[in-house]
């Protein structure tokens, strides 16, 4: 009986001491990480940096798989994955980033996991909301870009409260697309620059859903509606970023899933095996230096466009 309270007493040191220990080599690990971080990105930063990168979040659930989570366990850790991969774009001085957050395809999958997405996004735009100081010192502009109507009522209030709040930044843009597929923004685009054209007297619409025009660059025309690129361009929800230079799909796969079609004619793609909750910061930097290489080619056959 009376021996307990010493053992306890050195128990207890020790543990102090164990977790003193422990403390310091975490941060002695997380300040030798930022000097390779800030090393590594200073070499990438004396070549071309692209200033903008899309990312298809692909793999939480495939991840979840793997490590015995829920599906939502799987969501939540792929959201941990996107402030991860959003910081080392911004470090490296990328502006534009979008992301594929939900697609409309995506609204066909069980209501419980579109609840749990829904739940999640709502759950993580209220907590942007409160970090609103420091979102707008680091200057970020976020804009949700698709049929927001689309969106669970709470999302879609606080997703429009945060494109207000942040509707001043102009450092860095975040675009997240949710209920968008490239199906739905371009007939959409040009629905709306049909309209424009006709001064809102209605677009006449070919029996085959196809409108006459002109699908040249610029050159005036005296067809029936006179309808150009740029004009489509003007009226896609992306018009407000340049396109992107990256078209990051994570888990491995190749394929577009109906995302930005219209804007990735002059694009890397790169598909790493990560899944996306594993996605870091070499993913990031892989991405980049494919760019890099691809560079020349890439900036001629802009100029040529
Ligand atoms: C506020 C905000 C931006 C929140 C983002 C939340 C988030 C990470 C959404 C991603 C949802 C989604 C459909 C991922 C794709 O993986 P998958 O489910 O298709 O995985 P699988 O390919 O393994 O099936």
């Amino acid at each position: 009986m009376e021996l307990n309270p010493i053992v306890t007493t050195d128990n207890s040191l020790r543990e102090m001491e164990e977790e003193r220990l422990e403390n310091i080599m975490t941060k002695f690990l997380g300040d030798l990480n930022l000097t390779i971080r800030k090393l590594l990105f200073r070499v990438i930063s004396t070549g071309p940096i692209p200033q903008h990168i899309a990312f298809i979040m692909d793999g939480n659930r495939r991840f979840a798989k793997k490590w015995k989570l829920t599906e939502g366990g799987g969501h939540k850790a792929g959201f941990l994955a996107l402030m991860s991969v959003l910081k080392y774009c911004y470090e490296i001085g990328v502006k534009y980033v979008t992301v594929y957050a939900f697609s409309l395809d995506n609204f066909n999958r069980r209501p419980d996991e579109v609840q749990y997405v829904m739940d999640l996004m709502q759950e993580k735009i209220e907590g942007f909301l409160k970090e609103l100081a420091i979102v707008n010192k680091y200057g970020v502009r976020v804009l949700f870009i698709g049929d927001l109507e689309r969106l669970y009522e709470p999302v879609r209030i606080a997703a429009k409260k945060a494109m207000e709040a942040t509707a001043n930044n102009t450092h860095t843009y975040l675009l997240v697309c949710v209920a968008y597929t490239s199906s739905h923004e371009i007939p959409r685009a040009i629905y709306e620059s049909c309209e424009e054209k006709s001064g809102g007297s209605g677009v006449v619409m070919n029996g085959n859903g196809s409108v006459n025009g002109d699908y040249s660059n610029g050159d005036e025309s005296d067809d029936e509606v006179g309808i150009k690129v740029v004009d489509i361009n003007k009226h896609m929800y992306m018009a407000v970023a340049p396109d992107p230079d990256i078209l990051v799909r994570s888990s491995g796969e190749t394929r577009l899933s109906n995302f930005l079609l219209w804007q990735t004619t002059n694009c890397v793609l790169y598909s790493p095996k990560a899944l996306w909750p594993e996605m870091g910061m070499w993913e990031v930097v892989w991405g980049i230096l494919k760019f890099q290489m691809n560079y020349k080619y890439l900036e001629k056959k802009k100029k040529q466009a």
